[in-house]
């Protein structure tokens, strides 16, 4: 007997994981195969007991709906395979950008120059949006300095039970997936030319990110060849451009925003990171970059200032410590900076 997809996914949302949602919601249901009656899946679980009613009740449930066979394989269980292979394996093709399945919208997180805290910005935007209801991914295209592992509080290979599909990880309800993930913390990354393409190329195409309302992509800082890849490769649907307000990190985000307008790659706005400094202990507020020149740019541009960024401790701490501020503290001044941005990018159909 043949089944479809949404008969399957519909029958798998009847059945509750422990947290108390459905296994669909959970993101437990990955690398899902329908062929004809047979059904097969991964459920990506950190320990397999408490899933164990889980997976007979799936089981049951979709032997009942005609399926046959039905393999259901509980990652827990498997042996952690070796990472995927990342080298090129053939020629990359000449071919124009393309909608990733299952991903409604892709927006640019980029800056000019290293160090203005546009991982900072990506990490907490992503988790902002997850927690609005939406649903989020993270690519992690940072190839020179791979920093959303640490800020999203994951580790840990990235499994690939066929050795093709990639199954991403997931925390604070961004799935994610880093190049950070496929290569020792300690060793130097020198991707280049085609294989650097290759690896962006499968991160958008070969992980299995589920249906995605938002894919924020973390870009490396300067005007590269992952950006330019990203932009040949995908359709970005919008670029947000972070500063500080210093004239030196401007005149490299005006470069930023030049290349994304020959890409044709629209501009959603800029972010001023940094923009005031207010002292953890008295309050007191200073301005360490300046204050205000990305609000200035940005109005010369003509492009929105989407918002102004403190510098504070705590959002370091946050950040470098595995829970984002608008995770390990919501209701701060420093995260409602940010649950502002992502709820005005949702209000205005970017996100
Ligand atoms: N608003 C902020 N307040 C305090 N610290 C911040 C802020 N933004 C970023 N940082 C800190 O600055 C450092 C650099 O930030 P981040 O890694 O996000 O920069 P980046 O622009 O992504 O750098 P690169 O592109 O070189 O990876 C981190 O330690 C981060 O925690």
């Amino acid at each position: 007997m043949s089944v479809t997809r949404e008969e399957v996914l519909a029958c798998l949302k009847t059945i509750q994981a422990p947290s108390g949602v459905d296994l669909v919601e959970a993101g437990l249901v990955r690398a899902l195969s329908v062929t004809g009656g047979a059904v097969r899946f991964v459920m990506e679980v950190s320990s397999p007991d408490p899933f164990e009613p889980a997976k007979a009740e799936a089981e049951r449930k979709l032997a009942a709906l005609g399926c046959a066979p039905v393999s259901i394989v509980m990652t827990a269980h498997s042996k952690p395979s070796a990472p995927p292979d990342l080298s090129p394996t053939r020629k990359a093709e000449p071919a124009g950008p393309e909608k990733i399945p299952g991903v409604d919208r892709i927006i640019a997180v980029a800056s000019g120059k290293g160090g203005v805290g546009k991982s900072t910005v990506a990490a907490n935007l992503a988790c902002a949006l997850a927690a609005e209801g939406r649903r989020v991914g993270m690519l992690d295209a940072d190839v020179y300095g791979p920093s959303q592992p640490r800020m999203l509080g994951v580790s840990g290979r990235p499994q690939s039970p066929d050795g093709k599909i990639i199954l991403p990880l997931r925390n604070f309800g961004v799935t994610m997936m880093s190049i950070g993930l496929m290569t020792n913390e300690d060793q130097a990354v020198v991707w280049r030319g085609p294989m650097l393409m290759g690896a962006l190329q499968q991160m958008l195409t070969q992980v299995q990110w589920g249906a995605l309302d938002v894919m924020i992509v973390d870009l490396p800082p300067g005007t590269g060849d992952v950006n330019m890849t990203l932009a040949q490769k995908a359709h970005v649907d919008g670029a947000i451009i972070v500063s500080t307000p210093q004239d030196v990190a401007l005149m490299d985000a005006r470069k930023g925003i030049d290349m994304f307008n020959q890409l044709g790659t629209p501009i959603i706005g800029m972010i001023e990171n940094m923009s005031t400094h207010i002292c953890s202990q008295c309050g007191h507020e200073e301005h360490v970059f300046g204050h205000g020149g990305v609000s200035e740019e940005a109005k010369k541009l003509n492009v929105p200032l989407l918002a102004e960024i403190p510098l504070h401790l705590d959002i370091r701490l946050a950040a470098d410590g595995g829970a984002p501020i608008v995770v390990s503290k919501p209701n701060s001044t420093q995260a409602q900076a940010f649950r502002s941005l992502a709820k005005s990018l949702i209000e205005s159909g970017q996100a």
